[in-house]
Formats: structure tokens, sequence, C-alpha cells
């Protein structure tokens, strides 16, 4: 596992100070997906070279299982850098070494035997699939394999803690649900903690179990994926679903927004609501989906109802949460860079697509 505590970052002196990181606290068990999310110039990039000691912060610790790697001297540093492997943006493999070069790296660097490090080349790229690009040079391989071989050479030295900066950003959709679910899988079989660095909100939905938002250098929310869905006053849980354009209601029916307020809510909840009510209640727009075996989602919904304390107790009932809507839209967003102007600013109705 690894824990941060008070990590703090300084740039420059006195009057030039700039706090790029303040007091940054949070601990990833083994077996975990942590992700930080940001807007550009949050400090992500500060953040990944401090947790894996590129940088020293200027004060409070990065730990790994129970040791304060921040203060060990720099010959004892580079060791303890072993326990943590990070997959960079792009891969950055070396051009001129295959795929299993590229791997091999680290352990020549540390002096294993040749024989050993062709075993562990092997079973690495058997590992994240590669076996038959062993002999590849990275302009033969495509981005997402390029990807899984930079994962493979994080993996080389058996870290505890795979740092994950910005891995996914620039892939398509398809190859980054691949990457995504080797790092799932690895978490899993390794017992891996994993920080996932990145500024997509999309892929944080895929592979992340908490996830962490950093602005100006500090974590302004936190905490599990499912629980942030279900949390109606979470800015986070809000940014993280995706965006929604509901479908135009019949006239005369009013527009409700609901989401899942509980860990606990029905999968026929739509069609409880029409029976409760006595009329039909049209599905206009909706994103559901499960995580970690719990219903998250939300829902835009129409419905003719008078008033709206009964069809708020209705939706309460089965654990959903109901709020007068607009055809603006509900949800959040691809990516964080553009939430702010979105939350702040709802598109009023004569607006709407
Ligand atoms: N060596 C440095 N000296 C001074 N300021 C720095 C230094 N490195 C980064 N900064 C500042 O720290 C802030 C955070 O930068 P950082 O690159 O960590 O953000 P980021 O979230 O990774 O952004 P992006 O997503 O655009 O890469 C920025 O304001 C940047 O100008």
């Amino acid at each position: 596992m690894i824990r941060l505590d008070q990590l703090t970052k300084v740039y420059g002196h006195g009057a030039n100070a700039v706090t790029v990181l303040d007091k940054l606290d949070f601990a990833v068990d083994s077996g975990e997906i942590f992700a930080v999310v940001g807007p550009s110039g949050a400090g992500k990039s500060t953040l990944a070279q401090c947790i894996n000691l590129l940088e020293r912060p200027t004060s409070g610790s990065v730990v790994v299982n129970g040791e304060d790697l921040s203060s060990l001297p720099e010959k004892r540093l580079r060791e303890a850098r072993r326990r943590i492997g990070t997959v960079f943006q792009s891969a950055s493999l070396f051009s001129r070494r295959t795929a299993a070069g590229n791997i091999a790296m680290p352990l020549e660097y540390l002096g294993v035997e040749p024989r050993e490090i062709k075993a562990r080349v092997g079973e690495l790229l058997e590992r994240v699939g590669l076996a038959h690009r062993a002999n590849h040079y990275p302009f033969q391989l495509s981005g997402g394999q390029r990807q899984r071989v930079g994962i493979a050479r994080a993996l080389a030295l058996r870290p505890s803690v795979l740092l994950s900066d910005e891995a996914t950003s620039g892939l398509d959709p398809d190859t980054t649900r691949s990457v995504v679910s080797l790092l799932r899988e690895l978490r899993d079989d390794l017992d891996l903690a994993v920080v996932f660095i990145t500024h997509e909100m999309d892929t944080v939905l895929q592979v992340a179990d908490s996830v962490a938002r950093l602005e100006h250098g500090r974590i302004i929310e936190s905490g599990r994926v499912v629980d942030l869905l279900t949390d109606h006053d979470s800015a986070l849980g809000r940014a993280l679903q995706p965006h929604l354009t509901p479908a135009v209601p019949e006239e005369g029916a009013r527009l409700w927004e609901v989401t899942y307020d509980s860990h606990d809510v029905p999968h026929d909840w739509l069609q409880r609501i029409s029976q409760e009510l006595g009329e039909p209640a049209s599905l206009l727009a909706a994103t559901i989906q499960t995580i970690n075996g719990v219903g998250t989602g939300r829902a835009t919904v129409g419905l003719r109802s008078g008033s709206p304390a009964l069809v708020q107790d209705a939706f309460a009932r089965l654990g959903l949460r109901a709020e007068p809507g607009t055809l603006a839209g509900t949800g959040g967003h691809d990516t964080v860079r553009n939430d702010t102007a979105r939350e702040d600013a709802p598109a009023p109705l004569e607006h709407a697509q």
C-alpha cells in the first residue's frame, strides 16, 4: 500500500515561492485503483514525480508498505524506487529496442542474469498479451500495444505500487478500455496498489475504485466511486456521470432528473413509479451502470403528475432522488476541463439542443 502524508511541493523561494502541492493526504491499499483527476495545472504531473520520487517533496512523506521513502538518502532511495513502477503517457519506449528489449531494461540495469531476464521478460509479455510481438519495435506496435509494453516494463521489478501517469491519454476509446481492463486484472492478480493520474473523467469510471479531485494543488473531494455516484450532493459524483441530452417529453409532461440515492435501488424502478403514480413514466435519457455490484446512474423521466411532493416521495421510497429538470440535460462531463462552465451555467430551456 502507498500513503501520502501532508505531501507538499513548493517551487522557488521567498517571494517567488509557488506551492504546487499543498498538504495532500491519501492512502491506496493493495488491490485498489485510486484515480486522481484534475484540470490542467492542478498539479498532477508534479504529484506523479513526487510519488515516484523523481522529485523530492518539500515536506510531508510518501510511505510504501510502512516505509517512508521520501526521507531516504539517495543511495537507498534508488533501491526503494523499485517498489513503484511507473507507466507514462505514450509509454515512452526506446525506439531502437524491441518490445522484449524495452521490458528487459530495468532488469539489465540491475545486472540480472541474461537467462533470468529472458524468462522474466517472456512471462511479462505473456502477462500483457504480447508474447507474439516480442521482437517488434515500437513503431511496429499500435498505441495500445506500446502501452502494454510500458506496463510490462513497469512491472519488471515486481513493484507493489503501479503509478499510471496519464497512461490512457490520447488513446482511442476501445484501446483505453483494453488498457484499463488490463490494469484491473493486474490489480487483482498481483494485488497492486494503483495510482491512476488522469484528466479524463470517463476513464475514472471505468478503472477506479476510489477517486480524488485535485485542484490548485489541493484535494477538494475524494471517496469510493460508488459512494460518490450515489451521493446527490457530491460535485465529483456529478462530474463523473456522462452528459445526457434528454428527448423532448410529450406535451404537458414535466421533466424529472432522477439520481440513484442509495446502494439498493430495484431494477424495475421505472415500472414501479408508473404503477405507484398510476400513469406512464417516459424515460427520456438514462445512464445506468453497475459498479462493484451497486446500481448507479441518472435518468430523465417525463411525468404528468400534478403534485411534486407526491412524485418525490414515490421516487424516494425506491432509493431515488428526483428534482425538477430542464431540457438542458443532466449529468457530468467528458473531461474535467469543461465542467466548471457547465455546472455554473446550466443552459436554459430555450437554449436546449
Ligand atoms: N519546476 C517548476 N517550477 C515552478 N513551477 C512549476 C514547476 N513545475 C510545475 N510548476 C507549476 O505547477 C503547477 C502544476 O503543474 P503540473 O504540471 O503539475 O500540473 P498538471 O495538473 O500536470 O497539468 P497538465 O495536465 O497541464 O499537465 C503549474 O502552475 C506549473 O506552472
